[in-house]
Formats: C-alpha cells, sequence, structure tokens
C-alpha cells in the first residue's frame, strides 16, 4: 500500500543517496557561490491535466533548473515536493521514470524534497554553483547593449494549441512541437558561457516580451525589439500568417531560451547560435515594430493570453479584435478612456508614440495658451488628476502597464512645461526638446518615479516631473538671458 513513508522509500529513495534526514547536506568548493531557485507546476495552470507522470516530472525539473542556467551556474542538485490527489503506483512509477530521465540527463542528484496529498502539484527548488562574486542578474543592461535570444520561442505557445486540438494546420509537426513544450532544453552550458559576457539575463519563461520587460525593469532601461530578427522554427514558420507567427514568438511562454543583454565591445564573443533580436535602449518599457496587447503570461490576470486560436489564420492576441498591423482597434478604441490615454490616437505611431503623443500636446496647448495664468494652471492640475485615473483606467482594461501608447501623461508633461512661458515658436520648439530629454533619459528622481510608483500615478508622475524640470530650467534661461 502507498502511503507517504513507504511511496518515498518506493519511488525516490532508490534515486537518491541524499533521501532519509530532515536536511540533505551539500559540500560546495572553497569560493565557490549558492545559486538555489524555487518553481511550482500545477496541473492545468502550467501543463495540460492529462499529461502524462513522465512528461510532468520532467518538465518540472527541467524548467526549474532553466533559472539556474538564467544565473550562469553549474546545476548541482535539486529537492522536489510532490502533492498528488492518489498515490497510484503506475503513475508514480512513471513520475519516477521522468524524474531519473532529468536527473541523469542534467546531470543533478536529488536532495531530497516531500510528498503531501493534494491537488497534483509540483515545486522543484534547484541548486547551483557560481564562482565567488559572479552570476548573470536582471539587472545590469545598460542603453546601447545588443539584445540576444538563444534558439527559437513561439514553439511552447503553439505545442498547446495542438495539445488543445486548436492547430490542425502542421501535423508534421505536431511532435516537434509537443517535445518543446514537454522537453525544453534548459541552456545551462549557454549561461555558463555568457558569465562575463552578458550584462543581464533572463530564461523565457512568461513570454519574449514579458521577460525582456523583466530586464528593463530590473535595469532601468528600455528595449527596442525587431520583430523581422526572431528566429522561427520551421513549425512557426509553417503558419500562413507571418505576423501570427511573430506575435507568438514574443508573447508565447513555456520556451525556456535564455534572453540577454550584451555591452558592445563584448558582441563579438557571442556563442553562436544566438540572435540579436534588438538593443537596449534609454527609458522603460518594451517596445517593437508589432503593438502587442498583452505582455505575456501572469498569474491572477484577468485573461492570462492565450497564444493562437486558429493560427493559420491569425493569433489569438489579435484575434478579439479588428487588426491593423496586429493592433486591436477594439482594444483602443473600444473605450473612450482609452481613446483619451492614447492621446486621441498620436500614441499609436508605431515609431516613438511618446514624441508623437507630445507633437499633438503642441497644438493643443495652442488652444490653451489665450487662458490667463491661473486659469491655466487650474487645466493642468484638472487635466493631470484626470490623467491619473483615465491612465489607470485604460491600462487595467488592457491589462499592461503603461504601454508606450498611452501619451496622455506626455501631453500633460508638455504642458506643464509651457507655464508660464511665452507661447511662440522659439519656446514651444525648446520645451519640446527639453521635455523629450528628460522623458526620454529619465535621470533620477524621473527614473524613481517611472520604476516604483504603480497605477495611473505611476504612468503620470514621471512624465509630470519631467514637465516641472522643463519648466524651470527654461524659466532659469528666461531669469540670466
Ligand atoms: N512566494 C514567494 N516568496 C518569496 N519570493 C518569491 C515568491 N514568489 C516569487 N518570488 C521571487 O520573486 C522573483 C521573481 O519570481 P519569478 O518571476 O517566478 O522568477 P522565475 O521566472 O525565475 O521563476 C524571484 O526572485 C522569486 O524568488
Ligand atoms: C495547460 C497550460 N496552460 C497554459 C500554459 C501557459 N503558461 C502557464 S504558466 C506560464 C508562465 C510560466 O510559469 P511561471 O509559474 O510564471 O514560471 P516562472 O516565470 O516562475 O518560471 C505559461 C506560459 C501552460 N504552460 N500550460
Ligand atoms: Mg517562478
Amino acid at each position: 500500500m502507498n502511503t507517504e513513508f513507504s511511496l518515498i522509500d518506493t519511488w525516490f529513495a532508490p534515486l537518491s543517496d541524499a533521501i532519509g534526514d530532515d536536511c540533505a547536506l551539500l559540500d560546495l568548493a572553497p569560493g565557490q557561490r549558492l545559486a538555489t531557485s524555487t518553481d511550482t507546476l500545477v496541473a492545468g495552470v502550467h501543463f495540460p491535466p492529462d499529461a502524462s507522470a513522465e512528461q510532468i516530472s520532467y518538465r518540472a525539473v527541467v524548467t526549474a533548473l532553466s533559472d539556474l542556467a538564467a544565473a550562469g551556474a553549474e546545476p548541482l542538485a535539486i529537492a522536489v515536493a510532490l502533492t498528488l490527489p492518489a498515490p497510484e503506483s503506475v503513475w508514480l512509477e512513471g513520475f519516477a521514470a521522468g524524474l531519473k530521465d532529468a536527473l541523469q540527463s542534467q546531470g543533478v542528484r536529488l536532495l531530497g524534497g516531500d510528498t503531501t496529498s493534494g491537488p497534483l502539484t509540483v515545486t522543484v527548488q534547484v541548486f547551483g554553483a557560481l564562482p565567488q562574486g559572479q552570476g548573470l542578474q536582471r539587472s545590469g543592461a545598460c542603453a546601447g547593449d545588443g539584445v540576444y535570444l538563444s534558439g527559437c520561442t513561439g514553439d511552447a505557445a503553439a505545442a498547446l494549441t495542438v495539445m488543445r486540438g486548436d492547430w490542425q494546420g502542421a501535423p508534421e509537426h505536431a511532435d516537434y512541437l509537443r517535445q518543446c513544450f514537454y522537453r525544453p532544453q534548459p541552456r545551462l552550458q549557454l549561461g555558463q558561457q555568457l558569465l562575463g559576457i552578458a550584462s543581464s539575463a533572463i530564461d523565457v519563461s512568461d513570454g519574449v516580451v514579458a521577460d525582456a520587460g523583466h530586464i528593463c525593469r530590473a535595469s532601468g532601461v528600455g528595449m527596442q525589439l525587431q520583430e523581422s530578427a526572431l528566429p522561427l522554427s520551421t513549425a512557426l514558420e509553417s503558419l500562413a500568417d507571418v505576423t501570427a507567427a511573430q506575435i507568438l514568438a514574443l508573447t508565447g511562454g513555456d520556451d525556456y531560451q535564455l534572453l540577454f543583454t550584451v555591452a558592445a565591445d563584448r558582441e563579438s564573443q557571442v556563442p553562436e547560435g544566438c540572435t540579436r533580436i534588438g538593443e537596449v535602449i534609454a527609458g522603460a518599457g518594451v517596445s517593437c515594430g508589432l503593438e502587442l496587447p498583452s505582455g505575456g503570461y501572469e498569474h491572477f490576470a484577468a485573461a492570462p493570453p492565450r497564444p493562437v486560436d486558429d493560427p493559420n489564420v491569425s493569433c489569438e492576441v489579435a484575434t478579439d479584435a479588428d487588426t491593423e498591423d496586429g493592433l486591436p482597434l477594439t482594444g483602443v478604441f473600444g473605450s473612450w478612456s482609452q481613446f483619451v490615454a492614447f492621446g486621441f490616437g498620436s500614441g499609436l505611431a508605431s515609431k516613438a508614440p511618446g514624441t508623437a503623443g507630445t507633437a499633438l500636446a503642441v497644438p493643443l496647448y495652442l488652444l490653451l495658451a489665450p487662458l490667463d495664468l491661473f486659469a491655466y494652471s487650474v487645466f493642468i492640475v484638472a487635466a493631470a488628476i484626470f490623467g491619473i485615473w483615465v491612465c489607470d483606467v485604460a491600462s487595467r482594461e488592457l491589462d499592461v502597464h503603461d504601454h508606450p501608447g498611452i501619451v496622455w501623461d506626455e501631453f500633460v508633461g508638455f504642458w506643464i512645461a509651457m507655464w508660464a512661458l511665452p507661447a511662440d515658436w522659439p519656446w514651444l520648439l525648446a520645451a519640446f526638446v527639453v521635455f523629450r530629454f528628460f522623458d526620454i533619459l529619465k535621470p533620477w528622481p524621473i527614473s524613481w518615479c517611472d520604476r516604483r510608483v504603480h497605477g495611473g500615478l505611476g504612468i503620470m508622475l514621471d512624465d509630470i516631473v519631467a514637465g516641472v524640470f522643463t519648466c524651470a530650467l527654461l524659466h532659469v534661461v528666461i531669469l540670466v538671458s
């Protein structure tokens, strides 16, 4: 009978010489650093409920090890916590076989774990070693660095659609895609090779754009990605619509490739097989030629993005709306708050939406310029308070924080910049240039507002401060000249 302890003795103890005590002891060589990380997989959330036990355990181990790859650490050992509804021997045999396969193929020891009854859930903690003082992190990317991707993305997300029965288009690729989902290769060797080369790194679990966003937030930078540079597998290329394939490669998670940045003088050292897909820029957020309505997978998000419904036609992230250049128009114009937050459409510019929004703020300013200073001040305060609310509503509706197309903040920032300045062209031009300078380069404390303040206030505050700085600077110019 499979009770808790007999189950452990039967299925897990044979896989390890460290099992049996309250704690496992792991010796590290002198001068080494421990890298450790924990990840949980839940049936129905991380893998289809009908996945085999062998597929589940193998995938749980390799996806958890992927975090060591992202740190550049050498994998040493893992611990596995298993929650399962019933201790069925056949299932446990499969689970132990997948676990053994993963331990052997990845060269790690099983240190121990925990076994409980409940809904099927697998948690894997991984332990790795790094040379003293080294380790790749999400922070460290600098403007001018190249953005690189190891291998192809989008395949695991496409696999999910195949498994759901939503994609019949490419039966010859079905096995390849299933392998991508259930047996991703954690890029452990590549991660170690990147120590001393990459300025930042992350593994792609949530999706390229979402994970690029994690690097941007941790590093205080922005990224410009080129969708045409994305490597696509033959399976993904077989999608009739190349834009749908690119959106899948940008937003589909579960691929466990590495996304990393490299300073210009090290780019020649980037190992083969990695593709330059963009550049780190000053500012914040990730942009690309395609407007993506969602930033990738996030637990508890109102509607987690499902990659493809019918890839031969289009991509789900774009199918719930009439699209133009991949942008869901109903997503933007479906509510008046989005229409306003997107600067009456000016924020839809595919290049430099912030600058496009500021450009529209200029003629709007000319309409306001006849107001006396008191009325103008009241208007700006009202526009700022209204902006906090409307940007919050729009970003919640779109499920993207600080979408680059939201430019009401640029309107208000520019109007603040022009406060009490002469309404003629030299000053308009000066305010435009200086405001864009502050808003794009985000010197402290603008960068702090951008990263640390959230919601509608977070969207507005950095532009308000940039506007105040611009205004102050131009008034100093008036005083001294
Ligand atoms: N419940 C938690 N308690 C403590 N730290 C957590 C918890 N959940 C996530 N974290 C930490 O938050 C960070 C981001 O988590 P996550 O995005 O899941 O990373 P990853 O993609 O590498 O698994 C990691 O440093 C992780 O250790
Ligand atoms: C059945 C099923 N539906 C949807 C997905 C897609 N999915 C679920 S969680 C996730 C993101 C990665 O999981 P998370 O727990 O965030 O991993 P971490 O980033 O912590 O490594 C993705 C893309 C999936 N893997 N399986
Ligand atoms: Mg995690």
